[in-house]
């Protein structure tokens, strides 16, 4: 696998969706370089939201977290690109909008950790796992961007 074909999966939450901030997250994916293969508006089930969020099974704010992830339609994406799982979470901020740096989606857009707009994977292990609970094969779409040889030298 060629590092330009690194990908990782992003959610849009239900509070980006209802506070209308699916373009601008997006366009700020499109406007870095980044490359989608995957979308969709999912309402997803219980079992799906439980499954990819086993890692805080037993936490405090679980039962919040799937309530609130299952409670409308999320915006799932996958994105291509050449280290793309780390700048997603770059271009995301910390967990915490309060601290996430001004200029991540996060410390523009958002206040409260319960309603942080976005979701993206935190490894590479987790961006494959990721995108085979929410995406069927046929779902994903590989293509060639024009623009690529002026997002990348080589
Ligand atoms: N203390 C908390 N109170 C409420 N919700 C929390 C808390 N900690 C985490 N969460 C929620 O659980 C999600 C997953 O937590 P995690 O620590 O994996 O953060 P993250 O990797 O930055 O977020 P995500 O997995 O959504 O990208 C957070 O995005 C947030 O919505």
């Amino acid at each position: 696998m060629s590092a330009q074909q690194e990908r990782t999966f992003i959610a849009l939450k239900p509070d980006a969706v209802q506070r209308n901030l699916v373009g601008e997250v997006i366009r700020r994916f499109e406007a870095k370089g980044f490359k989608l293969v995957g979308l969709k508006l999912v309402k997803p089930s219980v079992e799906t939201a439980e499954e990819h969020y086993a890692e805080h099974k037993g936490k405090g704010f679980y039962k919040g977290l799937v309530d609130f992830i299952t409670s409308g339609p999320v915006v799932a994406m996958v994105w291509q690109g050449k280290g793309v799982v780390a700048s997603a979470r770059k271009l995301i901020g910390a967990t915490n909008p309060l601290t996430s740096e001004p200029g991540t989606i996060r410390g523009d857009l958002a206040v409260d950790v319960g309603r942080n707009v976005i979701h993206g994977s935190d490894s590479t292990d987790s961006a494959q796992r990721e995108i085979s609970l929410w995406f069927k094969e046929g779902e994903i779409a590989d293509w060639t961007p024009v623009s690529n040889a002026w997002v990348y030298e080589n």
